[in-house]
């Protein structure tokens, strides 16, 4: 059984139909079809300039697709046509939120303050947007207060409890990288695209990254998407992984399935030959 079989009677939480986008005479994505299935992790690979943040840059409503569909379906029966859902709509209303290639923190804020910035719409709009509200009345206080247990709860789970209170530059690559995804949390999403968050990690960082993935989707059941190169973590974190070349979807199915796919080896090793690569996938099985 191939692993899209496998997937077959899951719930689609988040479904691409038909995407492309050209950027003038370059088709970065080309007719690309994908679900990713509630409460699993998705890793979505493929070699350099296969079009995997242009992608995320369509999910999240920074590029608009030249072509197609991008559908996210709540548990709760409401449906978000992401592609014509302006940037902070589908932050605010589809609860879609990312992390970025490159670390983007407030650096001089401390950790703790930092996860309570990524909470400042719920805030705001508790207050009412008064004086009167932020003074504390009406849900203003009750919202605070559990902004901060909120903040709390995944500064534990992202093992930076003992950090609250120091500025985020001052925190190492790995522990940077598990504060954006902390304050990713914050915001409560249903969806959390991740872009190369193992990138520059050593061996134990990319290790606690592991588990707070994995605690992320056991504890809360977010779905996560993740653009990932390093292949320890794809293949010990996913439940399913698309793979990209060219713009195109190569594979689709488990990790073990998409490992062993002659189509993913021959474009991971620049083989040509088909027939080579699934000599090579005889000997990796
Ligand atoms: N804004 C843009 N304008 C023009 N071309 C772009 C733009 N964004 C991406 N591209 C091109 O689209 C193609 C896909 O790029 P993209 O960054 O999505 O690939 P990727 O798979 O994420 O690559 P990497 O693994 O290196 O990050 C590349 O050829 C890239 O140069």
């Amino acid at each position: 059984m191939s692993g899209s079989d496998k997937t077959m009677n899951k719930k689609p939480l988040l479904e691409l139909e038909h995407i492309s986008m050209k950027f003038g005479g370059l088709m970065a994505i080309n007719d690309l079809s994908f679900n990713a299935y509630e409460g699993e992790i998705t890793a979505l690979i493929g070699p350099n300039g296969a079009g995997k943040t242009t992608v995320f840059n369509c999910i999240t409503g920074f590029y608009k697709p030249t072509m197609g569909m991008i559908r996210l379906n709540h548990d709760d029966g409401k449906v978000f046509q992401l592609e014509q859902m302006p940037d902070f709509k589908i932050t605010a209303h589809a609860k879609v939120a990312r992390t970025f290639q490159n670390i983007r923190l407030f650096s001089g804020l401390t950790v703790l303050e930092n996860l309570l910035v990524a909470q400042h719409n719920r805030l705001m709009k508790a207050s009412g947007f008064t004086i009167l509200g932020l003074m504390g009345i009406g849900g203003y206080k009750k919202e605070a207060s559990e902004a901060i247990e909120r903040a709390r709860f995944w500064l534990e789970k992202a093992d930076l409890i003992d950090r609250a209170d120091d500025p985020a530059g001052d925190l190492p690559y790995g522990a940077q990288r598990r504060l954006e995804i902390a304050r990713a949390m914050c915001t409560g999403p249903k969806l959390l695209c991740l872009d190369e968050p193992a990138a520059g990690l050593n061996p134990k960082e990319s290790l606690a990254l592991n588990e707070l993935l994995r605690s992320i989707r056991k504890d809360t059941g977010t779905s996560i998407l993740l653009i990932e190169h390093d292949m320890s973590v794809v293949m010990e974190i996913s439940d399913h992984v698309v793979v990209l070349e060219y713009g195109q979807k190569i594979s689709d199915g488990t990790p073990d399935h998409v490992k062993n796919d002659p189509k993913v080896i021959a474009a991971y090793l620049g083989v040509d030959d088909e027939e080579e690569a699934a000599k090579i996938a005889g000997g990796n099985a």
